[in-house]
């Protein structure tokens, strides 16, 4: 059974259809890319996918749950998480708390706990920054684990958001645009972080980029959408050769 089966997918702002009749299938432990000219609808369908939009039609589901209706929090704890194309941290946050915030989704006291500060809430506590800095070691960001997000330099950040978006507990990562300001350098340890992400934590990812060199690197599978609908999808060897996506897309 494929983890995420989306099908007939649809929604319109006014007069404009973004996306149509769009349908994915996502294997486990597969790393996939979303590719497309600007304003394909290519984060049209990350928003749809995580319950910031909800699609005119279509079904999504997600280990074979329904999770159209649902709210983005609800999706986030079925298993979806995601990043932004714009770096989107808590920036006055240390990079621990940051991480911490992803935690927080699991937390396990009540908000009566947590205000009246009951021994629960310390224990808990200790637990999530024990686990907070397991996950940032695995990221070799525990050396700054105190330090303001907002100072790690670029690329850093970008490691920071994807390891937040795990402490949720995924089983779907969405990355948009992962690679965006990077430099040659920074995108390349980026491709080995995500494959590292992908071999540690057995993880799906689905993934919109427009750096090829990324997307013919690491992703085994890619859909190409032009105008909100599948130009065409498969291996992605098979799919970056198709005459149709060089003409539309790549050709440009
Ligand atoms: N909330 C919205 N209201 C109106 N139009 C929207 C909204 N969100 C997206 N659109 C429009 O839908 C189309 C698809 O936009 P989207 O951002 O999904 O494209 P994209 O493929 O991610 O582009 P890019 O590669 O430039 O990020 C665009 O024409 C965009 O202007």
């Amino acid at each position: 059974m494929a983890l995420l089966e989306v099908k007939n997918l649809g929604i319109s702002f006014g007069g404009l259809r973004a996306v149509n009749e769009f349908h994915l299938h996502i294997e486990k432990g597969c790393l996939y890319g979303l590719i497309g000219p600007n304003g394909a609808g290519k984060t049209t369908v990350f928003n749809l996918l995580t319950g910031v939009y909800r699609p005119n039609e279509g079904i999504i589901t997600l280990d074979g749950e329904p999770i159209i209706g649902k709210k983005t929090i609800e999706i986030n704890k079925a298993g979806i998480a995601r990043t932004f194309q714009n770096i989107r941290l808590f920036k006055d946050l240390t990079v621990l708390d940051n991480v911490k915030a992803g935690l927080h989704n699991h937390c396990k006291y009540s908000t009566v706990e947590g205000i009246l500060r009951l021994p629960r809430y310390f224990k808990v506590e200790k637990e999530m920054d024990e686990k907070a800095m397991e996950l940032l070691k695995v990221f070799d960001l525990d050396q700054e684990a105190r330090t303001l997000a907002s100072n790690l330099p670029y690329g850093k950040q970008r490691k920071l958001e994807i390891t937040r978006a795990l402490a949720t507990k995924p089983k779907l990562l969405l990355l948009d645009e992962p690679a965006a300001g990077m430099n040659p350098n920074e995108t390349k340890e980026l491709m080995e972080t995500i494959r590292f992400v992908r071999d540690t934590f057995d993880m799906t990812i689905l993934l919109i980029e427009h750096d090829m060199k990324l997307v013919s690197g690491i992703c085994e599978e890619l859909t190409v959408l032009n105008f909100g609908q599948v130009l065409a999808e498969g291996k992605t060897g098979d799919v970056l050769n198709n005459p149709e996506v060089i003409k539309a897309y790549l050709g440009e």
